[in-house]
C-alpha cells in the first residue's frame, strides 16, 4: 500500500541508548535510521525514542545536552530531507538560555524543523524535576502529508487533558516517544491503547530498550489505531518496528461512536 492509496508507513526506531555518549548514541540512531529507509522505501514517518542522546545520565546533564540542540537538529534536518521522510526526533537533552529540556524536534520531507516540544510533565521517579525545565505549551504539527499529530512524551501519557486537548486542536494522531522502564508494561500499554480509544486517535509510541544504569527498558513500541486495535508491537530487542496507518480510519471511528458531539463540557471542571 502506498500514500496515494490513503495510507502511510510509520517505523519506530526501537534502539538502544548508551548513557551519557551523545557521539556514540548519534553514530547508533544513525545506524537504525539508514536500515529503516533501506529496508522501507516506502516508509514516510520515523519516530525515535526519548533523550536519545544522552539517556537519564542526569547528573552530568550540564555538560552532556546538546546546546541549543544543534548537533541533532541539523543531522536530523539533513536525514529527512536526504530520504523525504518526516522525522519525529524523538527527544534530546537541550542546553537552552542556561536550563535543560527534555525537547522533541519534528522535521518535514523538506528537512524544515515544523515543532519543537518541551517535556511538560516531568517524572520524579527518575528525578527529572531535580535536573530539568518543564515545557509551557502543548505542541501540534503535520506528518506526511495531511496527518496533523500532537506531541506526547513519556510520563506524558499518564494526563488525559493534554491528549484530549490536542485531539480538540485538531490532531488526529499522538506521537510519544519514550523511556519507560520495566516493570510498568502493563501501565504502558493501557495507558496508550486508552488515549487511543477515548481520543478516537492513531498512538504512535516509540520506546528505547536495554539499560540505563540500573534501569532495564523493554522496547514494546506501539502503533495503534483509533479504535484500540494494535497495528504493530515491538519486543523486547533491538529492532525498528513498523506498520501502514489510514488517517481517514480517524473520521470513520469518530462517526461510528460520536464521542466529540456527545461530550458536555459545560459540567466537567466547573465548565472550565
Ligand atoms: N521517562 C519517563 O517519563 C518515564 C515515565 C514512566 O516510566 C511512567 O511510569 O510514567
Amino acid at each position: 500500500m502506498t500514500e496515494q492509496q490513503g495510507k502511510l508507513r510509520v517505523a519506530l526506531i526501537q534502539g538502544n541508548i548508551t548513557l551519557g555518549n551523545p557521539e556514540a548514541n548519534h553514530a547508533h540512531m544513525q545506524m537504525l535510521l539508514e536500515r529503516a529507509v533501506e529496508q522501507y522505501p516506502d516508509l514516510k514517518v520515523a519516530v525515535l525514542p526519548e533523550m536519545w542522546n544522552t539517556g537519564y545520565a542526569l547528573t552530568q546533564i550540564h555538560e552532556l545536552a546538546d546546546p541549543e540542540g544543534q548537533t541533532s537538529r541539523a543531522w536530523l534536518s539533513a536525514f529527512a530531507k536526504k530520504h523525504g521522510l518526516s522525522i519525529v526526533g524523538g527527544s534530546i537533552a537541550e542546553k537552552r538560555d542556561g536550563q535543560i529540556y527534555n525537547t522533541m524536534y519534528v522535521y518535514n520531507e523538506a528537512g524544515e524543523e515544523v515543532s519543537r516540544y518541551d517535556k511538560l510533565h516531568l517524572f520524579r521517579l527518575m528525578d527529572e524535576e531535580k535536573y530539568l525545565e518543564p515545557g509551557a505549551q502543548p505542541e501540534m504539527f503535520e506528518l506526511g502529508s495531511g496527518l496533523t499529530a500532537g506531541a506526547s512524551i513519556c510520563y506524558d501519557i499518564r494526563f488525559p487533558e493534554l491528549a484530549r486537548t490536542l485531539a480538540l486542536s485538531g490532531a488526529r494522531a499522538l506521537i510519544v516517544p519514550a523511556e519507560w522502564p520495566n516493570p510498568r508494561l502493563h501501565h504502558w500499554r493501557t495507558l496508550l491503547t486508552a488515549r487511543a480509544i477515548e481520543n478516537q486517535m492513531y498512538v504512535i509510541a516509540c520506546n528505547r530498550v536495554g539499560k540505563g544504569g540500573d534501569t532495564e527498558f523493554f522496547g514494546h513500541s506501539l502503533i495503534i489505531d483509533p479504535w484500540g486495535e494494535i497495528v504493530a508491537e515491538g519486543g523486547e530487542g533491538e529492532e525498528i518496528v513498523t506498520g501502514m496507518i489510514r488517517p481517514a480510519l480517524v473520521d470513520e471511528v469518530r462517526g461510528r461512536i460520536p464521542v466529540f458531539e456527545d461530550r458536555r463540557p459545560s459540567i466537567y471542571f466547573g465548565g472550565k
